[in-house]
Order: C-alpha cells, then structure tokens, then sequence
C-alpha cells in the first residue's frame, strides 16, 4: 500500500494549505494532508486563538474536515513544517489520527528544505486508547 500513496501530491497540498495557516503568536505555520482510500484528499492547517490552549493543529483540523466532508478510512497522513528537522505530530494528534486509523498507516513530515521523517502511527502512539476498550 506504502507504495501506492502519491506523497508528492500529499506534500505539495499540505504545502500550499499551510499558507492559511493562522499563527499570529506562534509565527508557525504547519500543514497537513490525509489521504482516504478512495483516493480523495482533506487538508488542514493550525489554527491559533487569542487564549492559546485554543489551537487546533493542522493533523487535528484535516481530520475533523475530513469528518465534516464524510471521508472514511484515512490511508496516510503528510505534515509540512518549516524547521531544521521534520518534527511528529503532537501527543493530540496522534491520539486523533488514532481514532481514525489503524497503527500501520504512515505519518511523513517533511521540511521546506526537504528533510523528510516516516513514521508509522504505531511507532508514535504504541498502546494507543481506543474504541476496543470502552
Ligand atoms: O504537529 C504539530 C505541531 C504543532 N502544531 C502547531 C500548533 C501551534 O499552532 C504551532 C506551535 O506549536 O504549531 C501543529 O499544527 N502540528
Ligand atoms: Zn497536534
């Protein structure tokens, strides 16, 4: 499956969402963007609030479009940060993503320049919480 995902169109999307990024404290835009099995593709960037623990990452927010938009079965999952390294979505997240998908999808970011991480959800939340137990 890993080989049929068209990353370079999930990184250029997430690029070009990332420009509406709504980041006034923290000057850092972030863009993501979700892949579903039927080929379609939902994007989100952060979006800041004045009371800051308001702030609805790029992950969290193409995935809760991607609800709104009735797509099911997130299939891999492209973060674009403009930092040294290419950082993992935050603890909140992964938790969302979690919800969402199984621990085998992949979860890349990569840098402006290039720099690109690959992780898989299991590899960023092991144990995760899930339906199963309630
Ligand atoms: O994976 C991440 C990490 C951080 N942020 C956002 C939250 C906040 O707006 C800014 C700095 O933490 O980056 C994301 O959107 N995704
Ligand atoms: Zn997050």
């Amino acid at each position: 499956m890993a080989d049929e995902i068209p990353w370079e169109r999930l990184f250029e999307e997430a690029l070009r969402v990332r420009q509406r990024a709504h980041v006034p404290y923290s000057r850092f835009p972030v863009g993501a963007a979700v892949l579903y099995a039927d080929g379609s593709v939902v994007t989100g960037c952060n979006v800041e609030n004045a009371t800051y623990g308001l702030t609805i990452c790029a992950e969290r927010g193409a995935f809760a479009a991607g609800v709104a938009q009735g797509r099911e079965k997130p299939v891999a999952v492209a973060v674009v940060v403009d930092t040294l390294e290419p950082c993992p979505p935050c603890g909140m997240c992964r938790q969302v993503i979690a919800e969402f998908a199984g621990p085998d999808i992949p979860v890349r970011s990569r840098t402006l320049s290039g720099a690109e991480a690959r992780y898989t959800l299991g590899e960023l939340l092991p144990h995760a919480f899930t339906r199963v137990f309630l």
